[in-house]
This record gives C-alpha cells, sequence and structure tokens, in this order.
C-alpha cells in the first residue's frame, strides 16, 4: 500500500499531512503543506500543490472537511506509521502520482465528451432544423438570392475560361527570332494585328504533341493563321466548337500549343525583319486578335480588377443610394409631449403656441393677408429645451413631426447632403401640414466661403432653395434650433427664411422651480414637494432645464441606492453637489477641489494654482466656473 492510497476511518481523505495549518474564518480556510497531496472529501476533491493553499467558498464543505480533519488526525499516527514502513517506495510511487495527474490533465476526455455531443444530439430534431432553416432562408431571401447569382456567375466564367483555355506558346527573346530566322529553322511566323506581339514556329516537331492536340485550336487567332498554314482537309474533319470545349475541359492532358515561340516585337526593326524572312523563304502573315481571345481577356481582367474592387463598389453604392438616405427611413414619430411638460421660457412658449394655432387653423392669418412663418430659429444654451419645445409644438398641434440633425447632411460625397435634404422635404409636404425640426442647425448652415468644404455649401444651398420653394399653402415649418447663432449664414436668417427667431435662455428662479416640478411629479418624495422645488430652486442659479432634470434623477438614483421608499431631502442636496461639483468621495471645499482639478489640469494657468494666488480661494466662484452652495 502507498502513503498517497491510506484510506482514512472515514475513507474520506486520503493524503498524509505531515505538518499543517488549518486556518479557519467564516467561509475558508487554507492547509499548508509540506509536500504535494491531494485532500479528497466526501463531496469534492481539490488538488492542492506544495506549501500551495486551499480554499473553499463554502461553509458546509469547511464543516465536513474539519470532521474529516479531526478524524485525520486520530489517524495521523497510525498514518506516519505506514508512512515510515513504506518509506523506500515513496519515491516510485510519488512518480506514479505525478504521470497519473499528468495524463489526467492532458487526456483528450473523450468519453464524457462523446456522452455529452449524442446527449446534445438526442435532444436535436430534425423538424427543427429544417424549420430553422425555413426560417433562415425566408428572413435572408434577398441576400441569399444574391450570393447565389454571384457565385453562379463566378462559376459560368471559371467553367468558360476553363473551357476556352489555350496552352500558350513559350516566350521567347526578340534575339532568338532573329537567330531562328537567320539559321533557317524558322517554318512559320505570324504578327498579331494591335499588338507587339510575333507568334513562329521551327521546323523541329513540337515535342510530346498528343493526338488531341493536333486538332486545330478553337482560339480564333490560331485557326486565322492555321487556316494559311494548315491543309484544307484538317479545317474540314474540325468537330463542332462546343464539342472540342468538352473535350479539351475533359482532358487532363497538358495540351501542346500550335505556336511553338512567342516573342514581343522591336520598334523600328520590321524592315529587317521581314527581309529576313524573306531572304530565307519564311511563311508569314498577320491576323487580328480572335473574338474569343478577346473575350476571354475581358473576362480575366474583370475578374482580376473588379472582383478585389467589389467591396469598395457596395460601399459606394450605400453610401450613394437614395434609399439609405435619412428622410425616407424616417417616420413622422409620435410625440407626447406638450406645452405643459416645457416650464420656465414662457416667452418661447408663447411664440411657438402661435404657429400651433395657426397650423390648426384657429387664427385666420389668411384673412389679413399674412403668411405662415417658414422657419423658427430656437437659440439658447445647451440644455434649455429647445428640442422639447419643438417636440412641443408638434405634440400640441397633432402634425407629423420629422426630427434630424443637421450633421445627419454631412457627407463624404458632394452632392449626398443636398440631396438628403431634397428627399426630407419632399416627404414632409407629402404629409404636410407637418414640422421639420433640424437640431444643431450651425453644423450645415455655417457661413459660405469660409472653408474649401463644397459639399457643406452646397447642402446649405439646397437648405435655402427648399425653404424658399413652399408653396405658401404647402404647410410645412422648420423649426432649427442652434447654440451659436452667430456662425450661420445670414442668407438663412433673413426674412422668409427663419424669419421667426426665439431665444429659449436660462430659467430664472420662479422658472426653475416650475421645471423642478415638471420632473418631480412622478417622483415619491419624503417631503412636500413645494419645499423641495423651491429649496432646490434656489441653489442652483445658473442650471438650465436639462440640469434640474439630471438631479432629479441622481437624487432618485441616490434614494434607491440607500434603499429608500421615497428621495429625501439629503438625497436631493448630495445630487446638487454632484451636479456641480462632479463624483469626488472626498470633501469638497473649493481648496481641495482646486487642488484636485490643478492634479487633473495642471497645464490650466487659468485655475489660479500657484502657490501665491489665493484671491479666488475664498469666492465664490469655484475654478471652473462652479458655483459653489455656500
Ligand atoms: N424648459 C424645460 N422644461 C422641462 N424640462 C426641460 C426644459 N429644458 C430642458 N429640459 C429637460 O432637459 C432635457 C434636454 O433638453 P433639450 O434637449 O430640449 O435641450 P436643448 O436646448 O435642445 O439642448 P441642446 O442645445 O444641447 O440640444 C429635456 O429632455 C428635458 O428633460
Amino acid at each position: 500500500m502507498t502513503p498517497f492510497s491510506v484510506i482514512s476511518t472515514h475513507g474520506a481523505m486520503s493524503t498524509y499531512f505531515d505538518q499543517s495549518i488549518l486556518l479557519c474564518s467564516q467561509n475558508y480556510f487554507r492547509v499548508h503543506t509540506r509536500k504535494t497531496q491531494s485532500v479528497a472529501t466526501q463531496s469534492s476533491s481539490v488538488s492542492i500543490s506544495s506549501c500551495g493553499s486551499l480554499s473553499l467558498t463554502s461553509l458546509g464543505c469547511y464543516c465536513c472537511c474539519k470532521s474529516k480533519y479531526e478524524s485525520f488526525c486520530n489517524n495521523n499516527k497510525k498514518i506516519r506509521s505506514h508512512i515510515n514502513r513504506s518509506n523506500g517506495n515513496n519515491q516510485t510511487n510519488s512518480v506514479k502520482c505525478e504521470t497519473r495527474d499528468l495524463k489526467k490533465r492532458f487526456s483528450l476526455r473523450l468519453r464524457p465528451r462523446l456522452r455529452l455531443l449524442s446527449r446534445k444530439l438526442k435532444r436535436v430534431s430534425l423538424r427543427a432544423i429544417l424549420n430553422d432553416f425555413g426560417m433562415y432562408v425566408r428572413k435572408n431571401m434577398r441576400k441569399l438570392t444574391l450570393s447565389t447569382a454571384i457565385s453562379v456567375v463566378l462559376g459560368l466564367c471559371y467553367l468558360f475560361l476553363k473551357l476556352t483555355s489555350v496552352p500558350f506558346p513559350k516566350v521567347v527573346p526578340y534575339s532568338d527570332l532573329i537567330l531562328n530566322l537567320q539559321s533557317g529553322s524558322v517554318s512559320k511566323v505570324l504578327f498579331e494585328e494591335g499588338s507587339r506581339r510575333i507568334f513562329y514556329n521551327t521546323a523541329s516537331p513540337i515535342p510530346s504533341a498528343s493526338a488531341e492536340d493536333e486538332l486545330p485550336p478553337s482560339d480564333g487567332l490560331s485557326e486565322s493563321v492555321s487556316e494559311s498554314v494548315l491543309k484544307p482537309e484538317d479545317v474540314k474533319t474540325r468537330p463542332p466548337m462546343g464539342m472540342e470545349m468538352l473535350r479539351r475541359f475533359s482532358s487532363t492532358k497538358v495540351s501542346t500549343p500550335v505556336w511553338q515561340f512567342y516573342t514581343r516585337k522591336i520598334d523600328h526593326d520590321e524592315t529587317f525583319l521581314l527581309t529576313l524572312m524573306r531572304e530565307k523563304g519564311t511563311i508569314y502573315s498577320s491576323a487580328p486578335q480572335s473574338t474569343l481571345t478577346s473575350v476571354r481577356n475581358i473576362m480575366i481582367t474583370i475578374l482580376t480588377l473588379w472582383i478585389p474592387l467589389a467591396p469598395l463598389m457596395w460601399l459606394l453604392y450605400r453610401q450613394i443610394s437614395t434609399s439609405n438616405s435619412p428622410a425616407k427611413k424616417r417616420r413622422p414619430s409620435n410625440q407626447t409631449v406638450n406645452f405643459d411638460d416645457v416650464e420656465g421660457v414662457d416667452t418661447a412658449k408663447t411664440e411657438l403656441m402661435e404657429i400651433v394655432l395657426c397650423l390648426q387653423g384657429a387664427i385666420n392669418y389668411n384673412k389679413l393677408g399674412a403668411k405662415l412663418p417658414r422657419g423658427v430659429l430656437l437659440v439658447g444654451p445647451p440644455g434649455t429645451g429647445k428640442t422639447l419645445l419643438a417636440r412641443a409644438v408638434a405634440g400640441e398641434a397633432g402634425v407629423p413631426f420629422f426630427t434630424v440633425s443637421a450633421s445627419e447632411f454631412v457627407e463624404m460625397f458632394v452632392g449626398r447632403g443636398a440631396a438628403r435634404i431634397r428627399d426630407l422635404f419632399s416627404i414632409a409636404r407629402k404629409s404636410a401640414p407637418s414640422i421639420i425640426f433640424i437640431d444643431e442647425l450651425d453644423a450645415v448652415g455655417g457661413k459660405r466661403g469660409r472653408s474649401f468644404n463644397d459639399e457643406r455649401d452646397q447642402t446649405l444651398n439646397q437648405l435655402l432653395t427648399e425653404m424658399d420653394g413652399f408653396e405658401t399653402d404647402a404647410k410645412v415649418i422648420v423649426i432649427a434650433a442652434t447654440n451659436r447663432p452667430e456662425a450661420l449664414d445670414p442668407a438663412l436668417c433673413r426674412p422668409g427664411r427663419f424669419s421667426r427667431k426665439v431665444f429659449v435662455g436660462e430659467p430664472d428662479e420662479e422658472g426653475r422651480r416650475k421645471i423642478l416640478a415638471v420632473h418631480l411629479r412622478g417622483v415619491p418624495l419624503e417631503e412636500d414637494p413645494y419645499l423641495i422645488c423651491n429649496l432646490v430652486a434656489s441653489l442652483t442659479q445658473g442650471f438650465v432645464g436639462a440640469d434640474l432634470a439630471n438631479i432629479v434623477n441622481e437624487s432618485a438614483l441616490l434614494a434607491a441606492r440607500r434603499g429608500g421608499e421615497a428621495v429625501a431631502r439629503e438625497d436631493v442636496m448630495e445630487a446638487i453637489e454632484r451636479a456641480k461639483f462632479g463624483i469626488n468621495g472626498k470633501q469638497l471645499t473649493p481648496s481641495a477641489l482646486k487642488e484636485e482639478l490643478g492634479k487633473l489640469f495642471p497645464w490650466m494657468p487659468s485655475l489660479g494654482l500657484g502657490k501665491g494666488n489665493k484671491t479666488r480661494e475664498t469666492g465664490l466662484q469655484g475654478p471652473l466656473g462652479y458655483q459653489t452652495l455656500s
């Protein structure tokens, strides 16, 4: 018996621990051993490397092992004596064990794998596979048809090339032709018309010519030549072209070329060559390239040039295709926003409400000879609710609303942006009365002629044309939003285009209170919402609607994090801190904040991070323009 196969009284642990320390904690223990051993518990087996540590995360397992360990300690003496007895065999056994371990580790474990595979296969039914396949085919019908068509075409091309393949003569230098002509060994010469190629045969027989290859080739070039050289009975006995092609294709032998040699003509040497041939009595002629060879050449060019280019062409097609334009993809969205959801921007709301009334027909502007404004430009800092206002207009008017970001019109190819604008306006006109909302107008509406970007200018020109081109009765209103009105081209802002400019500014304290009330509608609060709104509004000077929406959301998240049922004042206060100074675990005094920012942006002198610069430390304004709570 080997020391490693000694069975403890429980039959559970089968190892020897010479010196072991059992360290227990709540959910793990470690066993330190001197030698490599293995521990097997009733529930699990774990191998331990020398001086390694073992961690079992299961407390149950730990308890089990503990009892095993106690029984093991009782038997320790027995084991020790046994070990001493069989000390001689110790080394050989350890080697055996190691080999077994290695075998286990590197074995393919084929049997369990096969068992798993067979179990999986049993579960799979043929009908399910067929159903899946059918579904896949139905879903990808277009792709499959296209790929099948391409494969068929490529296959046919290959077949054609294979059938019409003609063995090519040996390429030799021009001097060889001259030498052969001078020695009188050249029997016939052919000049190919429209190229510099010269084919010739020598008097010596063509090596390894098979019976099949004695037939004249299907190549028209060779035909015309062979007709001049071959006997008329050869031409008569020639089989039909198709048959010949099939024979060529099915033949596995390497055929011999009709022309043995091929070389390229040297410029201005024709006179010498012709004189030499005449002197030696060589048969020479010229022939145009055969149609078959031309077709083959074209095909080879297509295959070698266009196939690698195909992915590029496909990408180009995708870019250019009008079916891919944003306007075609766009469906008018169903708006659920109305003017009640937008607060703190009352002037802008009043201006836009008038447009809604005009669209609904509540105001008869035609009676007084007035025209519906074609464009409304919403101007203001980010997050003040420009997009929200446009949505509210669409929601209130109950008309189709086409929203688009101006950057979608910025295209790589000249003319594509303009085409997209055209598409968008034509769709909007078809579903009039409707509203087009162009966000971040400055992306395409920047002043023209400032850069060499012709595409951008063309896109803007198209926008200007489209806004001019509205029929008077087509109720299509363009609402655009921008943070940088000064960057816009003056032509855009002239009356008749974006004639109405609405400033959407930062809300005042009352506005902030109202905005908070909107966003706190669905949020359970521990305190009176009015009090919270007042508190937050007073602490958030300079904040815009988006900031306030974010504060409400953050406070709800903080409340959820601490497991609260409702949002408490502390959550709101922490959310304000986060909105102002960002997330930071440290005490955020102005000086601490300055220090942190100094580490992050050491190159920014405007932060006033020099040791001597104490002027702003005591101020209310933070280093990056943040407002402190104090
Ligand atoms: N006046 C407001 N009333 C209610 N909520 C507002 C208001 N302003 C902004 N919000 C909130 O902020 C979010 C973002 O606002 P919005 O996208 O309209 O800003 P924007 O002015 O268009 O910003 P940008 O110029 O960056 O596009 C809105 O979805 C809304 O939740």
